[in-house]
């Protein structure tokens, strides 16, 4: 049963040129939960994820994986597994091939190439050529890579990015079965909604910098009262007098730090009838988008 690691980022810089692709990044990743890595297109993940996995230099600062450099590490494909090479695979040659070809070269039996196409559901496909693979394929093919040295942690860059519904479900069952398994599994997305069912933890940064680290429930998803009346007037100053806090849009008052028991019994003590009384919360995806456009608070 492999054992995760923890992934430290701390203090991670990456300067290209003029531009700051990532600006003082810390984060960790534990083992034994899927975290989801988030941010909106040139936000900086791919570029963290080339430095955890040694393919760029940091401009300062330092990326672990269980206290190690990736470049340290005693056997890197058998600690770490990553989707990120995979899209580099050559259109001509087939998913076993490629496959094979890491396998020999990781000293890792040509068994397990067979294996983990099969288990990523690509087995029937195995012999076809690359080139002819539909995205959905492509991914399916990148997490066989990742899996090909059955590592503690797993590094996948947009996997589910491409993915066919039935896909969609299919992976989320994986990964999750995968950091059940006591494996560290960090999912990259520029859509929460994409991996809103599959994570337990997210990471989100914007314009390079850490906005948020946590559980998604702690993510905003505010509680709110949705309420309404035929008499609108008579609700709104019931509302008011109650002194809460509330707006109005075209389907009535959305009320805030209340509930809808004491909103119905407001209601009901100033004699103004319901139309609509119901506890909501606020949309996570809009949360998310409100915390990646501010950006982080320099
Ligand atoms: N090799 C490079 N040279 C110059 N600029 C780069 C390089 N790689 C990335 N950048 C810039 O760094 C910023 C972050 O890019 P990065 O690809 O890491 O973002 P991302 O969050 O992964 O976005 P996406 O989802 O679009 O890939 C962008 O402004 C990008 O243009």
């Amino acid at each position: 049963m492999p054992q995760g690691r923890q992934i430290a980022v701390s203090s991670l810089t990456k300067r290209f040129g003029p531009v700051e692709a990532v600006s003082n990044l810390s984060f960790s990743v534990e083992p034994g939960r899927v975290t989801g890595f988030l941010g909106p297109n040139g936000a900086g993940k791919t570029t963290t994820l080339r430095m955890l996995l040694g393919l760029v230099a940091p401009t300062s600062g330092t990326a672990t994986i269980g206290g190690e450099r990736y470049r340290d590490l005693d056997s890197p494909l058998r600690t770490v597994g990553t989707s990120l090479e995979a899209s580099s695979f050559h259109p001509g040659r087939s998913a076993r091939n490629h496959l094979a070809v890491y396998a020999d070269a990781a000293g890792i039996p040509i068994t397990r190439v067979d294996e983990v196409l099969e288990l990523v559901g690509l087995g029937a496909h195995s012999g076809r050529r690359v080139g002819g693979y539909s995205l959905g394929m492509r991914q399916r093919l990148g997490l066989a890579f990742a899996l090909l040295g059955d590592p503690e942690v797993l590094i996948l860059d947009e996997p589910i990015n491409g993915l066919d519904p039935e896909g969609i479900r299919w992976i989320r069952v994986f990964l999750r079965e995968l950091a059940a398994e006591g494996r560290t599994v960090l999912v990259s997305s520029h859509l929460l909604s994409e991996v809103q069912q599959t994570v337990d933890e997210v990471v989100i940064i914007a314009k390079g910098r850490l906005v948020y680290q946590g559980q998604l429930s702690g993510l905003g998803g505010e509680a709110v009262v949705m309420v309404d009346a035929p008499e609108r007037d008579r609700l709104r100053s019931a509302l008011a007098g109650a002194s809460l806090i509330f707006s109005e849009s075209d389907s009535g008052f959305a009320v805030r730090h209340t509930d809808a028991i004491a909103v119905g019994a407001l209601a009901l003590a100033s004699g103004v009838a319901l139309r609509h009384l119901a506890d909501e919360r606020a949309a996570l995806e809009q949360a998310f988008l409100e915390l990646v456009q501010e950006g982080p608070q320099a």
